[in-house]
């Protein structure tokens, strides 16, 4: 089995002073350390209970990673994996984002100093203020035909007006690596619009967070992924791009096929019959700001 590592991993671990980090193969696979203090056996048995969990709609299952069980991998000492479904392998140019989802990503019975870690991150970032705060993520910057990740530090200093435009530079054909400068916007509607788009998917996940009791999802994220191979840019370098979806493989217009899915199950705990107040409420504002774009796609954001 041929394993490398992710090219498109936007936040989280990665293989760090002896430890290992996830890889992927080449059959559509990722594969996720188990990671130590118990938070590795929690995900396993959040993945186990969700795969057999009957109460859980079918239709939600598609915003979740398949999961394939765990298993020990050669390739990275003998390391015990969580193996999952690789959400970015059907993507040639992918632009991902990890949006950490809640007001709070500390979780009950945490300890003191894990909750006080927790809190000043919550404080310093977006994630008290606005709900959820952005991870990580990269675009594909089709000007330079590279993609383009900002350094972690640059996120964690992002607050609401920040995190808005980065908003709008997910879904902007130009002025990628600029934080200073006004985005195009130029992809919102084939992206976070439309009947399969983003916002869709996530009212969708929204109606079952309203209702669901079965798992209380602490400091899970969301990730957001389109295919940038199909979005071709008009050559009028003067105008706003015009930007014209083509999707060469299946000949359909309209394909950035943007996709939803939840990762990082680590601190998930049970439920007990009482709604997920602190993902939902972060859901709800997501989905607001998202909203907020998708209606004045040209308004210009202050960094
Ligand atoms: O160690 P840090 O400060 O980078 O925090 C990690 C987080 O990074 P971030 O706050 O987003 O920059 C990291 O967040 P991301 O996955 O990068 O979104 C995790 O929350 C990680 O905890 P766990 O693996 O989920 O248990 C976090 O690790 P722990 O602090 O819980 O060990
Ligand atoms: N199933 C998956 N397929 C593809 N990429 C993934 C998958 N799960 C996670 N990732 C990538 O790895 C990053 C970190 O994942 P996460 O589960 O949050 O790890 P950690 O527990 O180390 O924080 C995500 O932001 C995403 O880029």
């Amino acid at each position: 089995m041929q394993l490398k590592v992710p090219e498109h991993q936007v936040a989280g671990h990665i293989a760090k002073d002896g430890k290992p980090g996830p890889l992927v193969d080449d059959k559509g696979r990722f594969f996720k350390p188990l990671q130590g203090d118990s938070r590795g056996e929690n995900e396993v048995k959040f993945y186990e209970s969700f795969a057999t969990n009957t109460e859980v709609p079918d239709h939600i299952r598609r915003f979740f990673p398949v999961y394939h069980g765990t298993q020990a991998v050669e390739g990275s000492d003998g390391a015990a994996m969580i193996v999952l479904e690789n959400l970015l392998a059907d993507y040639s140019k992918p632009s991902v984002m990890d949006v950490k989802m809640g007001s709070r990503t500390w979780y009950p019975d945490a300890s003191e100093e894990y909750v006080q870690k927790c809190l000043k991150k919550d404080t310093d970032t977006t994630t008290a203020s606005a709900g959820f705060r952005i991870s990580g993520f990269e675009v594909y910057d089709h000007k330079e035909s590279s993609f383009w990740k900002p350094e972690r530090k640059l996120l964690r200093g992002l607050k609401v007006d920040g995190a808005r435009l980065t908003l709008r530079k997910f879904v902007s054909s130009n002025s990628l690596s600029d934080m200073g400068s006004k985005p195009d916007s130029a992809f919102v509607s084939s992206v976070y619009g439309g009947s399969n788009g983003v916002l869709t998917q996530l009212l969708e996940l929204k109606t079952w967070f309203e209702n669901q009791t079965l798992y209380h999802f602490n400091s899970c994220s969301i990730l957001m992924v389109y295919e940038n191979e199909s979005i071709l840019k008009g050559n009028d370098d003067d105008a706003r791009p015009q930007v014209k979806l083509v999707d060469f493989a299946h000949g359909n217009d309209d394909d950035a096929r943007p996709q939803v899915k939840l990762v990082d199950f680590a601190h998930v705990l049970d439920g007990n019959g009482v709604i997920d107040h602190n993902f939902l409420g972060g859901l709800c504002s997501f989905i607001n700001f998202l909203r907020d774009i998708l209606q004045s796609p040209d308004e210009s954001a202050e960094s």
